[in-house]
């Protein structure tokens, strides 16, 4: 760890997460956040189109399955785009503890090639908080929940404030995203108090 940079384990003292007592059900799809996100977003033709259900405690569980315009190498998944689905895995979590983060770092391993067509199965897990920190690991194995490991990740995440977005994101999809008729995802999108 260089100068400046934040550990991806939780320090002594961090609390032990707290699943929200209105977090959707064990098993629950969550449905997408936003329709036009890379990760999960309906409205996305090359998206990641990823599934993610609530799990036990503070986890969450996902599938994605690599299409052609995931690729990278001839046939095979870009890790990039893997990253992508462990991004947007360990984002979910937020909806489970309703608060709102952003990826502060996150560490990814590559483990094996995963071929288009594949379908990866990963999971996430809130391994404890520290102030505005969030410490999470995720994994993704391949075509069954207890495949082959291919990617691993550890990630800190952020809490932020509604205003991290209106600040800095572009007015008009703001306002388009507010506007969406679902407004669960609208919640789930803007909820700021628990
Ligand atoms: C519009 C629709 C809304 C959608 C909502 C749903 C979103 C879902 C999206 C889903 C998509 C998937 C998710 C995505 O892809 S989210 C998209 C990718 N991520 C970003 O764009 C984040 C960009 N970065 C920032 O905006 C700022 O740097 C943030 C907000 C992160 C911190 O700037 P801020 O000025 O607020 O921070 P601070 O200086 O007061 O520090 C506070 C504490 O945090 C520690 N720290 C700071 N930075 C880092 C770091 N990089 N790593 C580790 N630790 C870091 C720092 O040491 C301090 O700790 P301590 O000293 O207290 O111990």
């Amino acid at each position: 760890m260089g100068p400046g940079r934040t550990t991806l384990v939780p320090p002594p003292g961090a609390a032990s997460p707290v699943r929200h007592p209105e977090a959707p059900a064990p098993g629950t799809l969550l449905g997408p956040h936003y329709d036009q996100c890379f990760g999960c977003g309906e409205g996305q033709p090359h998206g990641l189109h990823l599934q993610a259900r609530a799990g036990e405690g503070v986890s969450i569980t996902a599938e994605f399955t690599v299409q052609p315009a995931h690729q990278g190498a001839p046939g095979l998944a870009h890790g990039g785009v893997l990253a992508s689905a462990l991004d947007e895995t360990l984002g979910s979590l937020n909806w489970l503890l309703r608060v709102i983060a952003v990826t502060g770092r996150l560490e990814t391993d590559f483990v094996r090639p995963v071929p288009v067509g594949a379908t990866l199965h990963l999971e996430a897990r809130c391994m404890g908080i520290d102030g505005r920190k969030i410490y999470a690991s995720a994994v993704g194995r391949i075509d069954r929940p207890d495949g082959p490991v291919a990617v691993r990740a550890d990630a800190v995440f952020i809490e932020v404030k509604l205003d991290h977005f209106t600040r800095n994101g572009r007015p008009e999809e703001i306002k388009a995203a507010m506007a969406d008729p679902d407004q669960i995802k609208v919640a789930r999108a803007f909820e700021v108090n628990p």
